[in-house]
């Protein structure tokens, strides 16, 4: 359905008969918005392949944000969300993984960009959504599982940090997910299940270069070293996230079993968006009910990410006198008021 005011999640989702809205229709529609807004916004969706905007939520902004490290992916959205929990409305933005017509393969998302314009407007924690393929049997397609460890396979092409071109940081990335955020998160997919919800509590995401999937010898050898799923997204975004004191937490949904399973086909996006489209429903349940939970003032602090403001002051190497005068400029942007 497609809300008067509102906007629709797993947009390429519905249902044949419904009248789909053109990525165009879509454009053209954010354009009309106002591109400022004056409310706080704290919490961020990104949305990954098949989820290209969060339906139920009325958009009241687009904001087309520049960064010292160029654009990010699409206009990020503003929405307002009325909480169930305590009757009060939120702002959420929402950022296009992939842009608004899936125009950018994985190793070409603007991570860094992505990640400076939300912190830019306020945003301190982040739900990042993503289509994965399972290396485990018991990890079903349209399970959902909430990762707490990643295995890098990029090839080092993507720009991976804010810290660079003559000012050197170092920030730890062991936990390399917001346990605070998984365990909301947790709570919420498991209040979902009898009610078509699988999830699983942990998992070991690999991260691949693509945009091609992988060799059957590497996807048996990523479930030899003990990988659970695999995506293409997941870094450099976490490691850009966790250096900009974000609390990041992806949710992944499985829709394939890549290429390892004897008695399944190989992974194809086909694959992918079937499986994506088929449990449209439950992801977006999950993702309200997520955000519901994050919006009570319980969860507060954990979405200002005050356990993570100010980390980063502990990780420079360089002393700030000898950084270049594009590393001051650059991330005197993205903290302002820090160094
Ligand atoms: C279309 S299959 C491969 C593609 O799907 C996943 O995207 P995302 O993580 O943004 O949901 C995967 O990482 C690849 O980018
Ligand atoms: N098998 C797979 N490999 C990498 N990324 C994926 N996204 C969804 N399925 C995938």
């Amino acid at each position: 359905m497609r809300l008067a005011s509102g906007i629709r999640l797993f947009s390429s989702i519905s249902k044949p008969f419904r009248r789909i809205e053109t990525a165009r229709q879509l454009a053209q529609r954010m354009t009309a918005l106002p591109n400022t807004y004056d409310g706080s916004v704290s919490i961020a969706v990104i949305g990954g392949t098949g989820l290209r905007e969060l339906p139920g939520f009325t958009q009241v902004a687009s904001l087309s944000v520049s960064t010292p490290w160029g654009e990010p992916s699409s206009p990020i959205s503003i929405l307002h969300h009325h909480c169930k929990h305590n009757d009060k409305t939120v702002a959420i933005a929402f950022l296009s993984r992939h842009g608004l017509h899936h125009q950018l393969a994985p190793h070409e998302v603007p991570a860094r960009a992505n990640i400076a314009a939300l912190r830019s407007i306020g945003v301190r924690s982040i739900i990042a959504f993503s289509a994965v393929g399972s290396l485990q049997e018991a990890i079903k397609p349209r399970d959902f599982v909430v990762p707490d460890q990643i295995i890098d396979r990029t090839k080092g092409f993507r720009p991976w940090t804010f810290f660079d071109g003559g000012m050197v940081a170092h920030v730890p990335f062991g936990d390399p997910f917001d346990e605070g955020i998984a365990k909301v998160v947790r709570k919420c997919g498991h209040s979902l299940e009898g009610d078509g919800v699988v999830l699983h509590d942990e998992g070991t995401v690999v991260c691949i270069e693509g945009p091609q999937f992988s060799t059957r010898a590497e996807s048996k050898m990523y479930r030899s070293w003990g990988g659970s799923i695999i995506n293409m997204s997941v870094l450099p975004e976490a490691k850009l996230a966790r250096e900009a004191e974000i609390a990041y937490q992806m949710i992944c949904m499985s829709t394939d079993y890549d290429c390892w399973h004897e008695s399944t086909a190989s992974v194809t996006v086909e694959m992918v968006m079937g499986n994506m489209k088929a449990n449209a429903d439950n992801a977006r349940r999950f993702v309200t009910a997520v955000l519901d939970t994050l919006a009570t003032d319980e969860y507060s602090d954990l979405v200002q990410a005050k356990h993570l403001a100010g980390s980063i002051k502990f990780g420079v190497s360089t002393p700030q006198p000898h950084w270049s005068p594009e590393a001051q400029k650059k991330l005197g942007w993205l903290f302002p008021g820090y160094f």
